[in-house]
Formats: structure tokens, sequence, C-alpha cells
């Protein structure tokens, strides 16, 4: 049985496909593992997941970079998400926001799944489609759900393992600050570091 890593971008693995001298393209089978790059956002991964994913796989690691909501987290810390909610699935009513739970029509809140000892610090995550750029928005999302961080990908990632019952694990590092949009501020290419030296340790201690 091996293993699937999954990112969204090809640049957030950018060190990994050095390490492993890997080819440049989305999806790569080698011999202890297999890659896959789904594009941005919840609906490119579940189309790439279930294009890919298969009982094949005992363990899918989704790795990237995420935002976070809480500033004693320095930027470039990689972190365990071991549970991640769709925060926006649901629906208004007027200032009150109804979960898709609230309306009966299922879960929006999924978590990891592996055994693995992971030794990282865990936290809990958010997965949105739009990037939160307003103070309005983080308290909102603050006083709803508390999270830690938030990402475009993990809870679709983990809602795909837990449809294939496959173990699964989110490991991103902290790239910038949830605040009003204002790119300067980001640190991409530390977080990308920080990740993959991570990334690779992982995969080598695997085999
Ligand atoms: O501009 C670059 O050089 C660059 C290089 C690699 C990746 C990126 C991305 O923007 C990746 C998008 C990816 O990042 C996650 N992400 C990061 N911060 C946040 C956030 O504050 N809120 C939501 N998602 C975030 C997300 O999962 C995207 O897939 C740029």
């Amino acid at each position: 049985m091996k293993t699937l890593v999954v990112a969204a971008t090809k640049a957030e693995l950018t060190f990994l496909y050095q390490h492993f001298n890997l080819p440049d393209t989305d999806f790569v089978e080698s011999k202890n593992f297999d890659l896959l790059i789904t594009g941005v956002g919840m609906v490119a991964t579940a189309f790439a997941l279930g294009r890919y994913l298969s009982s094949k796989y005992s363990l899918v690691v989704n790795l990237g970079i995420a935002g976070s909501f809480d500033r004693d987290i320095a930027l470039g810390t990689v972190l365990n998400i071991t549970e991640d909610t769709f925060a926006e699935l649901g629906a208004e009513n007027e200032d009150e926001f109804l979960t898709i739970v609230d309306l009966g029509f299922g879960e929006n809140h999924y978590t990891s799944t592996t055994a693995e000892n992971i030794n990282l610090p865990t936290v809990s995550g958010i997965t949105v489609n739009c990037v939160t750029g307003s103070e309005k928005s983080i308290k909102n999302l603050i006083n709803r759900l508390n999270p830690t961080t938030e990402s475009m990908e993990g809870a679709a990632v983990f809602y795909a393992c837990k449809q294939l019952n496959i173990k699964s694990l989110q490991i991103r590092s902290i790239s910038n600050y949830v605040e009003p949009r204002n790119k300067d501020n980001w640190k991409i290419g530390l977080a990308i570091k920080n990740l993959n030296d991570w990334a690779i340790a992982f995969i080598g201690e695997m085999n």
C-alpha cells in the first residue's frame, strides 16, 4: 500500500520535487509514494482526488501553506491540522449563519485519521473558497468556529479520504496571518522551505 502526497500547487512542493528528482508533472508515481497536484481550492481538489484516489493508498498526506488567525504562531511554523471545517457551507439568515448540519444536509467538520505519531503542534483549521481579508469576517469566523488556520483545500482532502476510508494527514506551514490582504507581509518562501524540510524527512522515515 502506498502514500499519496497531495498539494494545491507545484510551487508548494518545490524542494520535494528537487530532492526526489521527480518529473515536472501534476501526477507522479514513484516507488514509495505518489504525488498529486490538484490546483487551488476545494473544487479542484475534489475533482483531482475523484480521479486519482483509490484503495491502493493507505495514507493521504495533504501538504501546503496556510494562513494563521493566531499571531502567537510564528510565520514558517509547520503544524499538524487535525480538524478542519468547511466554513462557508450553509446558509445566511440575516446575520445568523446556518451550517449544512443545521440545514440537515450532512457534515461540515472533518478530522485527520492517521495513527502515525506526528511530532508537530496540532491545531484546528477552516477551509474557504475566499481567503478571509476583512476585520468583520475575521471576527465572525473566530466567534463561530475559533479556527487557528485557514486553507482552501484541507477539509476537501479529509472529506474524500473519509468517503474511501483512507487514513489522512494535513500538514501546513504558516505563510501569513489572516488579515486585510497585504501580500508584502506573506513569508511564502520560508513557509515552503520549512514545509518541504518536514515532508522530505517524513517521506524518508516512511521508507
Ligand atoms: O505567490 C507565490 O509565490 C506563491 C507560491 C506558492 C503558493 C502560493 C499560494 O498562494 C498558494 C495558495 C494556497 O495557499 C493556501 N493559503 C495560504 N494562505 C492562506 C490564507 O490566508 N487563507 C486561505 N488559504 C491560504 C491555500 O490553501 C491556497 O491553496 C503563492
